[in-house]
């Protein structure tokens, strides 16, 4: 049976976690529409993948949040430089339930849970001190006890639509596999470099 590129990206991807030294070998870049028609691009770290779909975690109301419930369709891409791998994954983005957010705000460590209840992403501040002392404050104020998650933070599920791998060769003869859902079937077609 033929692999899925689900599978495939699975595969690829424990290889080169296996083999990388990166700081944040999940990150992967997160595009999305922009409002006024720009696309947007930023960076974010794959949680995990579920039944399929690709989950990223963090404020829901910052200009990903906007522009995500305004037109869900997104891309996410990946550049795994110890396999030379790219991947571009098309898809739509849902919402996780209130559930799967609760419990990926517990898995985050304290200090970075505080930073999710301080800050308000995006919104213009005029010291960073300013957010310093706030989270200063809530650190003494919750000292010993556990924090709850802020309504803003969540996650999406990327459902995907076309998967791309592009492995890199350097004489430029890159090989493209381009995966597309048809149908709800999964049809391959190559690419040239
Ligand atoms: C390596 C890396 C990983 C990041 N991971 C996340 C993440 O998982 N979730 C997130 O919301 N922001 C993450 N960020 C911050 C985003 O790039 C971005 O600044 C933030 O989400 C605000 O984007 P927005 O204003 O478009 O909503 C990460 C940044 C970097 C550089």
């Amino acid at each position: 049976m033929d692999i899925t590129p689900i599978e495939y990206f699975n595969e690829l991807f424990i290889k080169e976690l296996s083999l990388t030294k990166v700081s944040i070998p999940t990150a992967c870049c997160l595009s999305t529409i922009g409002t006024d028609g720009f696309p947007n691009a930023r960076f974010v770290s794959l949680k995990e993948i579920v039944d399929g779909e690709f989950v990223i975690t963090g404020n829901m109301s910052s200009r990903k949040g906007i522009e995500i419930s305004e037109i869900n369709k997104v891309a996410l891409t990946f550049w795994w430089t110890e396999t030379g791998q790219q991947v571009r994954i098309q898809g739509n983005a849902e919402r996780i339930s209130e559930e799967l957010s609760d419990s990926y705000f517990a898995a985050r460590n304290r200090e970075s849970q505080i930073v999710s209840i301080v800050s308000e992403q995006g919104k213009e501040i005029s010291t960073f001190d300013e957010l310093n002392k706030k989270y200063q404050i809530l650190e003494k104020e919750y000292l010993g006890k556990s924090l709850e998650r802020p309504k803003d933070f969540g996650g999406y599920a990327i459902k995907p639509q076309r998967i791309e791998f592009l492995e890199f060769k350097t004489t430029r003869f890159h090989e493209r596999k381009l995966y597309e859902l048809i149908d709800g079937k999964w049809k391959i077609i190559y690419l040239q470099p």
